[in-house]
């Protein structure tokens, strides 16, 4: 029997999933104990060494109760509604919730209180170590320059992703509001189309490009008269997110209950 922490991976076959797999098996620090999918998906009642090649002998569940009951974390990069499903369990269970999962509206993350009322949640739109970073860098330039400055969030991605803007261009978002001493929500502008009008000073944009393979690619544009400073950060592997997501899970255990950001994890 190992002595390892056991770690559930949900949405076993996705992009991350695969990654999560792959990261934490090969990290020496922890096991995958059991990976979950939909019911109806292919994977459901297969080995993970079968269809991956790694973990061999997990085989893949519709049942994330059963899943949950003998693990120590989930790391769950899904969609909103499975993961305040898997919150609920995963605060029965007393697991830590690592949440990569983005594209969580307010009904979500409401749902995610009662769960961190019993459970240790760590949730962040980015859990690389480079984003989280330039959250940090965001909100001190934002701070230093006043609203003659226009901010700009643009991000670009994979021709797969369903939501918009990224959970990461919402945290540079929150973090340069934040910096200016404002509210997002007042200020955000989103979607902009046919005859918008001159740009409000102190708002701040969001655009987003989709296509082919672009793991994630981030620039924190600040426009000022006769100058730009432009923060960036370019993701060319997902092993980056997936890396954070164990470290979260590790840290988590034997913290007190309560939602956590990358940034407690990484003592930002
Ligand atoms: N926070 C971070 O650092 C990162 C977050 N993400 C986010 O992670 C999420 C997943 O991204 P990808 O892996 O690219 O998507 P994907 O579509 O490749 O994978 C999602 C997986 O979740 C599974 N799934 C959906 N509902 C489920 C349920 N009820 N039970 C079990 N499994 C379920 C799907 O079958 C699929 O295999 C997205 O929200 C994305 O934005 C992605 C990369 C990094
Ligand atoms: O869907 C993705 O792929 C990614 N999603 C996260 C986001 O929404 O910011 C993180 C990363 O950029 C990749």
């Amino acid at each position: 029997m190992s002595e390892l922490p056991n770690i559930v991976v949900t949405g076993a076959s996705g992009r991350m999933g695969q990654m999560l797999i792959r990261t934490v098996e090969a990290s020496g620090k922890a096991r995958v104990s059991a990976a979950v999918e939909r019911s109806g998906h292919a994977w459901v009642g297969q080995d993970l060494g079968e269809v991956m090649g790694v973990a061999k002998g997990v085989v893949v569940t519709d049942d994330p109760l059963e899943a949950f009951a003998t693990a120590q974390a989930v790391l769950d990069f899904t969609a909103p509604a499975a993961t305040v499903e898997f919150a609920a369990l995963a605060a029965q269970a007393r697991l830590v919730h690592v949440i990569g999962t983005t594209g969580m509206e307010a009904e979500h993350l409401a749902r995610l209180e009662p769960a961190a009322r019993h459970a240790v949640i760590v949730r962040a739109g980015n859990m690389s170590l480079g984003v989280n970073l330039l959250v940090e860098l965001t909100r001190k330039v934002a701070q230093a320059l006043d609203a003659d400055w226009d901010v700009e969030v643009i991000e670009a991605h994979h021709r797969h992703k369903v939501d918009a803007p990224s959970g990461t261009a919402l945290m540079l978002g929150e973090a340069a509001a934040e910096g200016r001493g404002v509210s997002l929500a007042e200020v955000s502008d989103r979607g902009r189309d046919g005859i918008t009008g001159a740009r409000d000073r102190g708002h701040i944009g969001f655009s987003a490009i989709r296509g082919g393979d672009i793991v994630g690619e981030h620039d924190v544009l600040f426009a000022g008269e006769g100058e730009r400073v432009i923060l960036r950060h370019v993701a060319t592997d997902r092993a980056i997110f997936a890396r954070g997501a164990l470290k979260a899970a590790l840290w988590g255990q034997g913290k007190a209950p309560g939602e956590y950001s990358m940034a407690d994890v990484l003592g930002f």
